[in-house]
């Protein structure tokens, strides 16, 4: 099964992006999403090459932001996909059935939508503001996640959710409380200078329940 934690990269040149991704890998990280917007070809598909040799290294799950063909030319283990991204099934149809492919969800619509078209997994928000990403979908918060993880139990929808967008460690327990499956983050990871600690407590929070 995923890995309850998904570290999503940060930074503006590609030597930040390895430097951010190899400290997060090293204070324990085991999922990246390599997220690298607005750069050209060259200079993304180099940043690949780098992320995907370190995460082999640290035995690491390594996806692709957006890019769907990046990530089959690079042979990645998927790609997460935006709501006005590749669609879903286009993307089932280029990749096969052995890689992962994430879906964005907003709406319990969405997730019905990415579940029918093959999806793996959700990354359903954002959970609150965050600066991380521009043009954000309408704010979720707690009761959002908790009315569409109602929804999806009633209707019988299974599929592992990841909640995302500001989340900070106070905020796991009570979302793990809503039915959601992990948690998608950037920012507080990339910051942090004690990542091994938050990583581990972050950890804690999230496999509380299988560990009980
Ligand atoms: C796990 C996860 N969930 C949601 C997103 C957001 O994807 P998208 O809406 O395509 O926005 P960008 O990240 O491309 O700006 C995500 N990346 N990961
Ligand atoms: C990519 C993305 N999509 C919705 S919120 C977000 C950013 C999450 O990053 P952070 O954990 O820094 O808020
Ligand atoms: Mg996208």
């Amino acid at each position: 099964m995923y890995n309850k934690l998904q570290y999503i990269s940060q930074g503006n040149t590609i030597e930040e992006q390895l430097y951010n991704i190899h400290q997060a890998l090293d204070a324990g990280c085991n999922w990246v999403q390599m997220r690298f917007k607005d750069q050209s070809f060259k200079d993304t598909f180099t940043l690949a090459e780098g992320v995907k040799s370190l995460c082999e290294e640290y035995l690491a799950n390594f996806i692709v932001n957006d890019d769907l063909h990046l990530a089959e030319q690079i042979a990645a283990d998927g790609v997460h996909l935006g709501l006005t991204d590749t669609k879903i099934d286009e993307a089932r149809a280029i990749l096969g059935t052995t890689k992962i492919i994430g879906g964005t969800a907003n709406t319990f619509e969405d997730i019905e939508n990415h579940v029918k078209n093959g999806c793996d997994y959700i990354g359903l928000g954002p959970f609150r503001f965050t600066a991380t990403k521009e043009k954000l979908s309408p704010i979720l918060g707690l009761s959002g996640y908790f009315d569409i993880l109602q929804k999806m139990k009633k209707n019988k929808i299974e599929i592992p959710v990841y909640a995302i967008g500001g989340i900070t460690l106070r905020d796991v327990s009570p979302l793990m409380e809503t039915g959601i499956y992990g948690i998608a983050i950037s920012g507080i990871i990339t910051e942090s200078t004690e990542k091994e600690i938050l990583i581990q407590q972050l950890n804690e929070k999230l496999y509380a329940k299988a560990i009980v």
